[in-house]
């Protein structure tokens, strides 16, 4: 995998999981009574790279799968869903991750992973990497979870290496997602520690409150931002649900209220509001407008069962900022 031959940069490389999502079609019962599933392309990385796309961006994800059925199915979709596919790698002793979820709206969505005994995409080693692509890709996503293993985490030290390196410091477009899932962790301890090391490489830092208290130590969501940039990045983001969304950067600090929806699984806003995040960043936007039209990405996978499939396209949000903006004007005008 080495030697890109994309001419032009990506506007998004993603690097981190993948795997295949087996979603009840039934909500309120437990996989025990559950009857009927679908199955969709998932893994939060790759989840982020799909919401980019849906906005018109380039992406490619980083990831590898089993050389099985399930595989073929990654790769099929990645290609229809406009998400270049160049860097999935095949490990052939592995299996293709699945990954269930029970729907307890609005708020309970536990997730069962079968990434055992390891997830292809934690066996990336450095080799495998394009580290081209990757320094010169437009925005570079990373999740915390390819922090948890190894060869995994080496490769993705050599991939912010690689972007820092000409100038020796931080890339801009360099986004760590805090992404914390407990299972794949031997204590919440060394992600903490390893999250601290990954923090000094990175310029933007997006993560939800319980995520940030794992980086930083931190759940309010002013103090979190604020402890994340104190460890040098520039652009702090704090996603909380339905709640809405704070961001902060050294002379501004943003709150956006959320949008409301009537949630149907949970799952995915996270990553929705990722690409949508990284598609106004690349559109050059203010941090308001950028987090304005990501919550609401956010807000409309969670009124959706799946992830992948389910993220928005830009005249999706628009219309609703438009009609936002429009009630707005309607009320100063009463
Ligand atoms: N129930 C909800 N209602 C409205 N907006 C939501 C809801 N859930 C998520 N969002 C939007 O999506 C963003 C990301 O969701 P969140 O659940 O905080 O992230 P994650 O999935 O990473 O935990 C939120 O900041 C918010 O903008
Ligand atoms: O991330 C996974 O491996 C499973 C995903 O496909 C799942 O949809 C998910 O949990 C999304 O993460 P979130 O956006 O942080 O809720």
């Amino acid at each position: 995998m080495t030697n890109s031959s994309h001419a032009q940069p990506y506007d998004l490389i993603s690097i981190g999981r993948v795997g295949v999502d087996i979603y009840p079609l039934q909500d309120g019962v437990g996989l025990e009574d559950v009857s009927t599933f679908g199955k969709y392309l998932g893994g939060s990385a790759t989840n982020v790279a799909v919401a980019a796309a849906r906005h018109g961006r380039s992406t490619a994800i980083i990831t590898a799968t089993g050389d099985d059925p399930f595989g073929r199915f990654i790769h099929a979709e990645l290609r229809r869903l406009g998400v270049d596919d160049r860097f999935v790698g095949t490990v052939d002793a592995l299996n293709t991750p699945v990954t269930f979820c029970e729907i307890f709206p609005p708020d309970d969505f536990p997730l069962y992973f079968y990434r055992d005994p390891i997830a292809p995409d934690l066996t990336l080693r450095t080799l495998d990497l394009d580290l081209d692509a990757i320094a010169n890709a437009r925005i570079f996503w990373a999740t915390v979870t390819g922090l948890s293993r190894e060869p995994s985490r080496a490769a993705h030290h050599a991939a912010w290496s690689a972007r820092n390196r000409p100038v020796q410091r931080r890339a801009a477009g360099t986004v760590l997602d805090l992404d914390y899932r407990p299972m794949f962790w031997s204590s919440a301890t060394e992600a903490s520690t390893q999250v601290a090391r990954a923090l000094e490489h990175v310029t933007v830092a997006i993560g939800n409150r319980e995520e940030c208290e794992v980086a930083v130590g931190e759940t309010e969501p002013d103090r979190a931002a604020d402890a994340l940039l104190e460890r040098g990045v520039e652009l702090a983001v704090v996603k909380q649900g339905p709640k809405g969304v704070l961001a902060k950067t050294r002379d501004e600090r943003v709150e956006v209220a959320p949008y409301f929806v009537d949630v149907v699984n949970g799952l995915g806003a996270g990553d929705s509001f990722g690409g949508a995040f990284c598609h106004g960043l690349l559109a050059g936007w203010s941090i308001e407008r950028i987090l304005r039209f990501a919550n609401i990405a956010g807000a409309i996978v969670a009124s959706r069962r799946e992830c992948s499939t389910a993220m928005p396209t830009t005249d999706e949000v628009e219309a609703i900022l438009t009609a936002q903006e429009r009630e707005k004007l309607d009320r100063v005008n009463a």
